[in-house]
């Protein structure tokens, strides 16, 4: 009796569990509605998560008849406007951006990130930048105390080609741990961003509350083109919860 009481409540509770992808939708419709107004420009991040996000947003142009100027990431945030059939921008015309909605591999207790985990950091944070508020979204997994905690990909650092050497060498002296020329899965040889550049994950760092003037100082190696921390931008995070919910912060 107990073994059948004790299996009924473990069914129950698997029920009511969310899987990953349930997460990120949860998390991706509850920004774009709390986000997203009626003649606002848009930028679209890149990723998983964002592929929901931009269901939601072309849901809402369709019902609510909103006018919304999209700005891609990336080649990948590109195709899923053009799919869509939302209104494709670019910084050219619209440099400033109303909000942005992007993912993340890691959120720490600050609202500092670490992207590049799809390759599309360079981008992203130049979108970022030129938006009013970058809001994340994201699955539990994400949501972490520190930098390090739950990531273990390593920060992704875009590099000029010819000088991933002596950046991997410079950075492993300078700050410990070990850079990793990112490979390409479906094609021999390295990943070669939409920039044309390489990426080294930066894996075992130490673990710091410093990273304003680490990243400072890695921006300063010639031949780094940018890093995937992304400090002071975030405005919100949303996360979707094992249970259905959707955690903010702030
Ligand atoms: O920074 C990114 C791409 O460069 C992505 O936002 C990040 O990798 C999270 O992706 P996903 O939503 O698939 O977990």
């Amino acid at each position: 009796m107990f073994l059948l009481k004790r299996t009924l409540t473990s069914i129950r509770h698997y029920s009511t569990m969310c899987s990953l992808e349930d997460a990120k939708k949860v998390a991706a419709f509850k920004a774009v509605d709390e986000y997203v107004k009626n003649n606002y420009i848009v930028g679209v991040g890149s990723g998983s998560t964002v592929v929901y996000a931009v269901e939601r947003l072309a849901e809402r142009v369709n019902k609510e008849k909103l006018n919304l100027v999209c700005i891609p990431t990336s080649f990948q945030a590109r195709q899923l406007i053009i799919k869509h059939k939302l209104v494709l921008g670019e910084l050219e015309i619209h440099p400033q951006l109303d909000v942005c909605i992007d993912g993340a591999d890691e959120v720490d207790e600050n609202l500092t990130l670490i992207k590049g985990g799809g390759g599309c950091l360079l981008q992203e944070k130049i979108v970022a930048s030129c938006a009013k508020q970058l809001i994340i979204i994201a699955d539990h997994t994400k949501n972490s105390v520190q930098l390090g905690d739950k990531y273990k990909k390593g920060i992704p650092i875009e590099v000029v080609p010819i000088s991933y050497v002596p950046i991997k060498n410079k950075i492993e002296t300078m700050f410990g741990g070990e850079l990793v020329l990112r490979m390409a899965v479906a094609k021999a040889g390295p990943v070669v961003t939409d920039n044309g550049n390489f990426i080294l994950d930066w894996k075992n760092f130490k673990q710091t509350k410093d990273w304003q003037k680490i990243n400072a100082e890695i921006q300063l190696i010639p031949g780094v083109v940018e890093t995937g921390l992304f400090i002071g931008m975030a405005e919100k995070a949303y996360f979707g919860q094992e249970d259905g919910s959707v955690k903010e912060q702030s």
